[in-house]
């Protein structure tokens, strides 16, 4: 692997490789990776821009929205905006889809998490931006509407999602594998560290918020229970590992194995993460390096969405641990 690699040249080595990868993509890639760079930049930083805190305003999911939020969110549309090179937005913290400052020659739609894991925003631990890019059905950036934003995981043309932790690591697929960048700010360039991420098919740690325990149903305790049982034959138990940020927790199960899981509780009935920028890119990460992603029942990348949103159980990350969850979910267990 050679790590003078900018992610700039894997785009177009994608784009060489596989002819869908066209150079619309990789521009749109390319727009993505500069916005990361931005809000990098406050990120690390944040304790003495005075983005910290709460913005005192609240989103159409009803929680309350922290400055790096907004932050994140008017830097991702704007720097990515003015570009035309997307038709339409939808983010977390915009209650209808966005039509970006210039969008006439987009025939693709962006949909994000500008910043993920907000309860960790003030408190120093990571927190990231989940993207998720898909191609409108029609040729005319002008007839691009919500339906086009509203469509299965499985049609996503490429996803990724950028950890802002001890170090900055962008990761993306468009199909092709899973492919990591660490961003190096000596050269300002995210550079390959981790070609070809395969997760490992059983896992060895587990995260849940355990806190929520008396809102779990029956088959979800008996999920946790059986991670936590002595037998080495399977490699229990499991070791938890729950920092909040789904991004985090997500990216540290890619690399070492384990399973994510944020069921549906008596709080949030439909489980709290949001289908189109949380899960489905995270679904399409996950299986592209050989993982799992499912509601429990059906599998993330298949459900027919209906709003931009609708949240979603979820339970994602080694094949061997989702599968087992699924079958205490089903009562099959
Ligand atoms: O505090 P809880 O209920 O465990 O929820 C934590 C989850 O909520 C989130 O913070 C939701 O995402 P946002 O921060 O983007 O709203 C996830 O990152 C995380 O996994
Ligand atoms: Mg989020
Ligand atoms: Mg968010």
């Amino acid at each position: 692997m050679n790590k003078l690699t900018t992610i700039e040249s894997h785009f177009l080595q994608q784009q060489k490789l596989y002819p869908e990868v066209n150079h619309e993509v990789t521009d749109l890639l390319h727009d993505v990776a500069f916005a990361a760079k931005l809000v990098r930049r406050e990120v690390v930083r944040a304790g003495l821009a005075d983005i910290l805190g709460l913005a005192g305003t609240t989103n159409v999911q009803g929680e309350e929205v922290k400055k790096l939020d907004l932050f994140a969110n008017e830097k991702i549309i704007s720097a990515i905006g003015q570009h035309g090179r997307f038709a339409l937005m939808g983010s977390e913290e915009n209650d209808s889809v966005i039509v970006p400052p210039k969008n006439d020659t987009g025939n693709y739609v962006l949909l994000f998490d500008p910043l993920d894991g907000s309860s960790n925003i003030d408190v120093n631990v990571s927190v990231g931006t989940i993207f998720s890019i898909y191609r409108i059905k029609s040729d005319d950036p002008g007839k691009a509407s919500l339906d086009d934003c509203l469509q299965k995981g499985a049609e996503q043309i490429a996803a990724g999602y950028v950890i802002y932790g001890s170090s900055v690591v962008m990761v993306y697929t468009t199909g092709h594998g899973v492919h990591g960048f660490t961003y190096d700010p000596t050269i300002g360039e995210f550079l390959l560290s981790h070609e070809n991420i395969v997760t490992p098919e059983r896992g060895k740690y587990y995260s849940a918020n355990e806190g929520s325990w008396h809102e779990f149903n029956e088959g979800t305790k008996r999920f946790l229970d059986y991670l936590k049982e002595e037998d080495k034959a399977t490699g229990r138990p499991y070791s938890t590992r729950y920092i909040g940020s789904f991004v985090a927790d997500f990216h540290r199960n890619l690399l070492t194995g384990g399973v994510f899981i944020y069921p549906a509780t008596k709080k949030h009935k439909n489980g709290k993460l949001r289908l189109m920028y949380e899960a489905n890119p995270m679904a399409f990460i996950c299986e592209q390096a050989g993982g799992r992603a499912t509601d429990g029942e059906r599998r993330i990348l298949d459900i027919q969405p209906e709003e931009l949103h609708q949240r979603t159980p979820l339970y994602i990350g080694s094949k061997h641990d989702v599968l087992i969850a699924e079958e205490f979910e089903q009562g099959k267990r």
